[in-house]
């Protein structure tokens, strides 16, 4: 089924609280006066899995680079759980396509990193048990002692997950993260993902390329269009959770595929 998302708080949610506000967002490149977005206004409520999906240069990353904090907008601005985001934040957690963990350090400290680096190694130290966990989670409680290039592709950033996770962030933020991935590792991920957002409550905002993985992890999805990159439709995807690979040959799967396709087929061809 397919729905446009009302503006307001979603209605089917007993919880709908807000975690991210996104008001009238606008960005222009000063070095080459690109208008990168215009106008972006967005709501995330607790708990829910929002992905952005668009052409090529339609402006997802500089979305969710100032969304981040990496980057200001020229107008417009991004509040967290309350508080204007203004430069990075311990309370957002962050996943890129390439895993960045320290080759020297082993698993189990690339894990514990956030945490000593905003708390020190002393904290850290307390912090392990709490790592240790997060590793049993995604399967890699007999890794954490390796270094990272003994972790494969999937490895690696499944201990990114749990990086990411260790500070229980109020937000995920997630560039792509699995595109470097081989497709059957890249599904066994997203599954992955989906699992650990459902257990842990988790908010998340995903740019992705891959329509299928959008359709599959997402309650809500972004298009967006370029000149100037803004959002055409905010789609709710009201099919049933756990979402299992399975779906994807569904028709109602197919259906939400098929606008989202002629969604960006219309842009293509304007
Ligand atoms: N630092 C920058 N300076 C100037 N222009 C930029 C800069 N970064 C991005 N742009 C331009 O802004 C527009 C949006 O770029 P952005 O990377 O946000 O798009 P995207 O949708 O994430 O693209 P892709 O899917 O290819 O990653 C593009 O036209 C891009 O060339």
């Amino acid at each position: 089924m397919v729905q446009a998302h009302p503006n307001d708080a979603r209605q089917s949610l007993p919880v709908a609280r807000t975690v991210y506000e996104i008001e009238r967002l606008s960005k222009t490149y000063a070095r080459n006066a690109l208008v990168a977005l215009r106008d972006v206004h967005l709501t995330i409520h607790k708990g829910e899995f929002v992905s952005v999906i668009g052409s090529s240069g339609c402006g997802k990353s500089t979305l969710l680079k100032i969304m981040a904090g990496l980057m200001p907008p020229t107008t417009g601005r991004v509040v967290l759980e309350g508080t204007p985001v203004v430069g990075p934040r311990p309370d957002i957690g962050m996943m890129f396509q390439q895993a960045t963990l320290l080759p020297w350090k082993t698993t189990l400290e690339n894990v514990l990193m956030p945490i000593e680096l905003r708390e020190g190694r002393a904290t850290a130290r307390r912090a392990k048990d709490k790592a240790m966990d997060l590793l049993e989670l995604v399967g890699l409680g007999d890794f954490a002692h390796v270094y990272p290039g003994e972790l494969s592709g999937g490895m690696a950033q499944r201990a990114s997950i749990c990086r990411m996770l260790i500070s229980d962030p109020a937000m995920l933020l997630l560039d792509e993260p699995f595109s470097a991935l081989d497709e059957l590792t890249r599904d066994f991920m997203n599954m992955e993902l989906q699992r650990i957002c459902l257990e842990r409550g988790s908010t998340a905002f995903l740019v992705t390329h891959s329509l299928a993985e959008a359709v599959l992890l997402s309650d809500r999805i972004l298009v967006m269009q370029a000149r100037p990159g803004h959002v055409v439709e905010d789609i709710t995807i009201d099919l049933p959770r756990p979402r299992t690979l399975d779906m994807v040959n569904t028709p109602e799967f197919g259906d939400i595929v098929g606008h989202i396709r002629d969604l960006l087929g219309k842009e293509a061809n304007e």
